[in-house]
């Protein structure tokens, strides 16, 4: 199973994209993960990454204000990492593709992996519950107007890339408004697991 998760700050990306990784028993790779490990200088990204501490560098002063870091940047880190052994018989992304040219650079990537994305999952809940969930945690980029920030730049960058997957009839939107378990088991009805 090949699956993109897409939804806002505190849409529950990150959590239905672990539940489903477990259900599936197939890796998890969320960028804003390996974004704050390679900021933390996680010694064991560099299995993949060999430029942990320069990306960590690279990506700081955009995460910490809520802005997107280069597509350059993160299009990078996605091709390493999904060339991989343990992805090849399945992968979930969660907060990739974030932007319409990430999206197209997705589809090129798994053309020349010779692989398929099954579905593109849009987690959709209003906005005044994105920014309450994500002030609830306790991320250092969870202040108010860094939240604010993130949620604007979902409406402005992401959200043109559920058409795109509209168009080519691989989005299952779903009402992420719901707590998780049910979240979860709407997700396997539409993928038409029981
Ligand atoms: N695909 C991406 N493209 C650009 N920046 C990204 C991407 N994924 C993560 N980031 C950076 O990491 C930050 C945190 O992302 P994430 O953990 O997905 O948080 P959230 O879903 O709460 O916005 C983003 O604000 C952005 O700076």
């Amino acid at each position: 199973m090949r699956l993109v998760i897409l939804g806002g700050s505190g849409s529950g990306k990150s959590t239905q994209a672990q539940r489903l990784c477990r259900y599936f028993e197939i890796p998890q790779i969320s960028t804003g993960e390996i974004l704050r490990q390679a900021m933390s200088g996680d010694k064991s990204l560099e299995s993949v990454y060999a430029k942990v501490s320069t990306l960590g560098r690279h990506a700081q002063p955009y995460v910490t204000r809520g802005e997107l870091v280069p597509d350059e940047m993160i299009i990078d880190l996605i091709r390493l990492r999904l060339k991989k052994a343990d992805v090849d018989c399945g992968w979930i992304l969660e907060g990739y593709p974030r932007t319409a040219f990430q999206a197209e650079e997705l589809d090129f990537l798994l053309d020349d992996l010779g692989q398929k994305l099954d579905w593109a999952i849009y987690l959709q809940v209003p906005e005044a519950v994105m920014v309450s969930r994500s002030l609830g945690r306790s991320r250092p980029d969870d202040q108010p107007e860094i939240v604010h920030r993130r949620v604007e730049i979902f409406y402005d960058r992401t959200v043109p890339i559920l058409e795109y997957y509209d168009r080519r009839r691989r989005l299952l939107t779903i009402n992420g408004d719901q707590i998780p378990e049910m979240v979860e088991q709407k997700i396997l009805t539409l993928l038409s697991i029981p």
